[in-house]
């Protein structure tokens, strides 16, 4: 498995630092407790995000990220990913608004596309995927703990987490919606959505868009916790299982991919949705800590 050097502040850790191959040296060991801890070692790839400063999607980004999750996929190895961000300010602040602003309708269909593929990639991942997030988490960057299994938010009152695109004028997919409308109902995502909200570590638990909330320095380790018991399922029932449920939810953007593609363009392109991103984007700058 490559380790990808950051180049200029961009890139994926995919283990922490250990033997030859990354991982601890193995060990010769009988102990049933010992056992496990190294087969579930070894069967969970940690997948660190850093794109400085607030991991904002680029397509650049987009892209590595689809190239990585592609390799660990297809690595027989890898049973779980653990995602998390490596950059302090952030676990993701979602669409990186510079590709979407002041560019051609080329770009916007090229950008979507990729946006599609990592949501598609993610959703119906044969690997059990939790997101460990330790950071503000909003709109599209919602879209990686939403295609998760299991969600993890650190107790921050920084760490807010939801789709806010309400708020910067516009309107989230209905890919971003439907798995959200999955996982905290239809009265609650019509409220959270309509109004744009983020939520505080205690509402998003409340709320259900997180299944746990703990502190930040227990975010890792509760991640590794949750991983050892999801993979103590035999992979190919928990497969079928997970296939069953999300596959008509991912269907839908199958199905409607082109349509939705050339609604995304014509709907940015309009002036009225570049002044909004323009001025949404002006703001960020001003409102410096
Ligand atoms: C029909 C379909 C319609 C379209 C659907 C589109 C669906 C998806 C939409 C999106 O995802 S839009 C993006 C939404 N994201 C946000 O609202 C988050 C915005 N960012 C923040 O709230 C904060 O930056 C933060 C993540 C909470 C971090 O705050 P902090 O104070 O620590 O740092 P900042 O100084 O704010 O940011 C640092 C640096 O990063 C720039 N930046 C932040 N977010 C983005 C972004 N999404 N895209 C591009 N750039 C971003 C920010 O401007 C700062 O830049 P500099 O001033 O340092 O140059």
């Amino acid at each position: 498995m490559p380790h990808l050097p950051p180049a200029q502040g961009l890139g994926f850790r995919m283990r922490p630092s250990g033997g030859k191959s990354g991982r601890p040296a193995a060990r010769s060991v009988h102990g049933v407790s010992e056992v496990s801890a190294s087969w579930w070692w070894w069967s969970q790839a940690p997948l660190q995000l850093k794109n400085l400063p607030v991991n904002s999607f680029s397509l650049e980004f987009l892209t590595e990220l689809i190239i990585n999750l592609e390799k660990l996929e297809n690595d027989k190895t890898f049973r779980g990913i653990i995602i998390t961000s490596d950059c302090p300010k952030a676990f993701s602040a979602g669409v990186d608004l510079r590709e979407i602003c002041g560019k051609n309708p080329a770009h916007y269909t090229e950008y979507w596309k990729v946006l599609q593929d990592l949501w598609l990639r993610l959703y119906l991942s044969n690997l059990v995927l939790i997101s460990a997030i330790n950071g503000p988490c909003a709109a599209g960057g919602c879209l990686i703990p939403l295609t998760s299994d299991y969600r993890i938010l650190a107790d921050n009152p920084k760490c807010l987490i939801g789709l806010n695109e309400t708020r910067l004028g516009i309107s989230a997919p209905f890919w971003f919606k439907d798995p959200l409308v999955n996982i905290i109902g239809h009265r609650a995502s019509e409220h959270a959505l309509q109004l744009g909200l983020l939520f505080p570590p205690a509402e998003a638990l409340q709320v259900g868009i997180v299944d746990k909330v703990v502190p930040k320095d227990q975010v890792q380790s509760t991640a590794l916790s949750v991983m050892t018991q999801w993979l103590a399922i035999p992979d190919h029932a928990r497969q079928l299982t997970k296939n069953m449920i999300r596959k008509p939810t991912a269907d839908l953007l199958v199905k409607h991919r082109d349509t939705d593609i050339q609604n995304f363009v014509s709907f940015i392109s309009r002036d009225s949705i570049q002044k909004s991103l323009q001025m949404y984007l002006a703001k960020l700058k001003q409102n410096k800590d």
